[in-house]
């Protein structure tokens, strides 16, 4: 970092370009704009099973029509990437999982159907086994253990047929010990070498992500916690082990997770390994302000000075369910 060169008050005075806008905009470091976004959806298979959900008010599940028109927005926005989750049958889950590589799983069919009407927006996916999975883990499940060999095996196999299916981005958020690199030989080995993998390298065991299971119906689900794969949030060391790990083993881009309160480690990423670095701001962080916001208590204001402190942390874009909100004032 250059030391900054201040020359006795009152020589310097700060004020002098807080003054006017003009000179306000002159003086900005960081910006923030539609290109810095990634859209996170939820597709439901479910008869009905679209609508808001009452956790994050004002975010919708949607259905496959929906999608399409959340691409088109996306489109019009200029944000330059959809990323779906799904909100799948319940009935269907299973402890093996194996709706996850199945062509025809709701996943599987909002990528076809979001490629149909915007090729051009890069579709990205969740790789985790935990919307197929009975017991609401990212793993399978043996005995109480979540089993790491075996669920990468099923993680490669889902990579796969979401590649198949038209994905740009593949998006591991498993935190399993070498998916990235059986995801990469997968793709490699089977003419996808041009789909891109953005590691959920940094991803925290945090109680941010409630609401995100509300959305995805995992909620009530899952049987004890993520602690034995996702990280402790007392832990920064091992985030740089888990991101020089990942890039080593073939990941484009990688994430931190969740965002605003591991903005520490955003910063200490990128400076490191400059590499394309994101940061995903989580239901919760959504839940937080959003309902800060409409109870009054907040001013909207906040959301664009939430993202903002990304761009300072050096992230190059960011995760939010904002985003076409964020864009659209941008616009
Ligand atoms: N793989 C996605 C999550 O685990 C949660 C995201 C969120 O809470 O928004």
């Amino acid at each position: 970092m250059p030391t900054p060169i201040i020359a006795p008050f009152p020589a310097t005075r700060l004020r002098r370009l807080r003054r006017t806008p003009a000179l306000r905009a002159l003086a900005t470091e960081v910006n923030l704009t539609p290109s810095n976004l990634i859209w996170p959806i939820f597709v439901t298979e479910i008869e009905g099973g679209e609508g808001e959900i009452p956790s994050m008010p004002g975010i919708e599940r949607l259905t496959l029509e929906g999608a399409k028109r959340a691409a088109d927005t996306a489109m019009r926005l200029g944000i330059p990437a959809i990323c779906i989750f799904p909100h799948s049958d319940p009935d269907q889950k299973t402890e093996t999982c194996e709706r996850a590589w199945d062509p025809d799983n709701i996943g599987n069919r909002a990528i076809r159907a979001i490629k149909e009407v915007a090729p051009e927006l890069a579709v990205m996916t969740d790789i985790a086994l935990d919307p197929y999975n009975a017991n609401g883990h990212d793993g399978i499940v043996r005995d109480g253990v979540i089993v790491n060999d075996e669920t990468v095996e099923a993680l490669a196999r889902m990579a796969l047929v979401q590649a198949e299916a038209g994905a740009d981005i593949l998006g591991p958020s498993d935190m399993m010990d070498g998916r990235i690199a059986a995801l990469r030989a997968m793709l490699e080995t089977n003419g996808h070498q041009d789909v891109a993998i953005l590691s959920y390298a940094a991803k925290y065991a945090s109680g941010f992500y409630g609401p995100f299971r509300d959305a995805v119906g995992a909620s009530g689900r899952l049987v004890g916690d993520k602690k034995t794969y996702q990280m402790n949030p007392a832990n920064r060391d091992e985030a740089m082990r888990c991101v020089a790990r990942d890039l080593a083993e073939g990941a484009d881009m990688v994430m931190v997770k969740p965002g605003m309160p591991y903005l520490d480690i955003c910063r200490m990423v990128k400076d490191q390994f400059a590499a394309p670095t994101y940061a995903y701001q989580v239901s919760g962080e959504y839940a937080m302000m959003e309902g800060a916001i409409r109870n009054g208590w907040l001013s909207r204001d906040v959301v664009m000075e939430s993202l903002l402190s990304f761009r300072r942390a050096g992230c190059d874009g960011i995760l939010t369910y904002y985003a076409p909100q964020v864009a659209e004032k941008l616009a």
